[in-house]
């Protein structure tokens, strides 16, 4: 049965423009050859489409190379290959001949070998609007002022330019449609440099549908250099630095009435025991901030030896380690934490808390989040002996 759909692409010319020995379709971009990334580019964008490839007769050995290095999905989407004329147009029409002696699709791509960024949104448009309108192309607006100039290098016209476009390929076709096309531009002996001007030739409505700035045709050695820059891998100098860290931290109940939890105080039958005022919450939101910019722990800058922290409020080691990101040009993205106990209950506590922390830190309200949680009366905070806190914070520093 014949495919629904034919992606037809266009490898037989000489890239004469690029310069260099290699037929430019053959040349190596990344490790990979500009039509393997062609063909693979159309087999990902419309897996279903068999694909047929027109080359040059010389170009055997290449071609088999290439197809070597696609995928085992995209090889076997793959017909015989047909050969090429001397003009685009020639090679597009011995394609289709032969996508037809396999069987009418009902639908055909014409795709360039030499465009190699094809996306799938872009091949999408392209059956959409061939299914809708029977002959589409993609274009793009012009950027330039273009003007009509005599063989003296005279202005002749200036095209208005909101009326034009530069288009691109896959050319979209009912195959039908183009194939009777092609093979009257054939009996007529014109050149055309495009298929839609074979099917406009033929009488055809062309739809033109949004085009992709990346999809550009390597044309010149230029063309070479910007799509090394397209394909550039990013490397984690290119990405955002930014860092998670977690903090932990356990108190045991003591005697009192109230216990601190990030900076907040919270009437209870007991209060936390430790060497600071315990905030439980606020030591692991430290540790949080500290881990994300890897300056060990809250007890390495605040030893808990040391008789200066007797007591103190735990705002001032977490002003601290914020203190920290910022001389690195830091910033504080958001901090989640969980306060784990059976009481007191952290609801009616949890926006104030919020807003403590948000001050503390010198962050919106909004980057700050609190939960709770018991543990169904297991384990030591089940038991009521104490409150765990667990947080992350997220930490943006500047690139470098
Ligand atoms: N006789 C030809 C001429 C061109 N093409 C293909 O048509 C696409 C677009 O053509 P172009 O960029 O002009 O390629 P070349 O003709 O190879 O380039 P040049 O004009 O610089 O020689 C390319 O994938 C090219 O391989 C083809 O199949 N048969
Ligand atoms: C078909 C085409 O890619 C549309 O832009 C283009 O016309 C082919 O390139 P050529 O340089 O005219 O062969």
């Amino acid at each position: 049965m014949a495919a629904e759909l034919s992606i037809l692409v266009v490898a037989g010319g000489r890239g004469s423009r690029a310069g260099q020995g290699l037929p430019k379709q053959y040349r190596k971009l990344a490790g990979k050859s500009v039509l393997a990334r062609t063909l693979e580019a159309m087999h990902a964008a419309a897996p279903a489409a068999r694909l047929t490839v027109v080359i040059h007769p010389d170009d055997q050995a290449l071609y088999a190379e290439t197809v070597s290095e696609l995928a085992a999905s995209a090889r076997a989407a793959l017909s015989a290959p047909a050969l090429g004329g001397a003009l685009r147009q020639e090679s597009v029409r011995n394609g289709l001949e032969a996508i037809g002696r396999e069987g009418e699709p009902e639908i055909v791509l014409v795709h360039d070998a030499a465009r190699p960024f094809a996306d799938p949104g872009l091949v999408a448009r392209a059956i959409e609007a061939a299914r809708a309108h029977g002959a589409a192309v993609p274009g793009a607006p012009l950027n330039d002022t273009v003007k009509e100039v005599d063989a003296n290098g005279f202005v002749v016209a200036t095209p208005d330019r909101a009326r034009l476009r530069a288009v691109q390929t896959p050319q979209a076709f009912r195959f039908s449609l183009i194939l009777a096309a092609h093979r009257a531009a054939a009996a007529g002996g014109r050149e055309y440099t495009d298929d839609a001007m074979i099917a406009e030739a033929a009488g055809c409505a062309v739809h033109v549908f949004d085009g992709d700035p990346q999809n550009f045709k390597l044309t010149t050695p230029q063309d070479f250099a910007r799509a090394m820059e397209q394909l550039k891998a990013p490397s984690l100098a290119d990405l955002p630095d930014v860092r998670m860290g977690q903090g932990y931290d356990v108190h045991a109940f003591a005697a009192g009435d109230k216990v601190w939890l990030g900076g907040v105080a919270i009437p209870h039958s007991h209060a936390l025991a430790g060497h600071s005022d315990a905030d439980v919450l606020m030591h692991a939101v430290t540790d949080a901030v500290l881990g994300a910019i890897a300056e060990g722990d809250i007890g390495a800058h605040f030893p808990p030896s040391d008789p200066q922290w007797k007591g103190a409020a735990s705002e001032i080691f977490l002003v601290h380690a914020c203190r920290l990101v910022r001389e690195r040009g830091g910033m504080i993205a958001h901090i989640d934490a969980t306060v784990v106990c059976e009481a007191p209950k952290i609801g009616p506590h949890r926006e104030a808390i919020r807003a403590s922390l948000a001050r503390i830190m010198g962050i919106d309200v909004g980057r700050v989040a609190i939960k709770a949680t018991t543990t169904e009366k297991l384990g030591f905070t089940g038991r009521g002996e104490g409150i765990a806190a667990l947080a992350i914070a997220t930490v943006r520093l500047p690139e470098g």
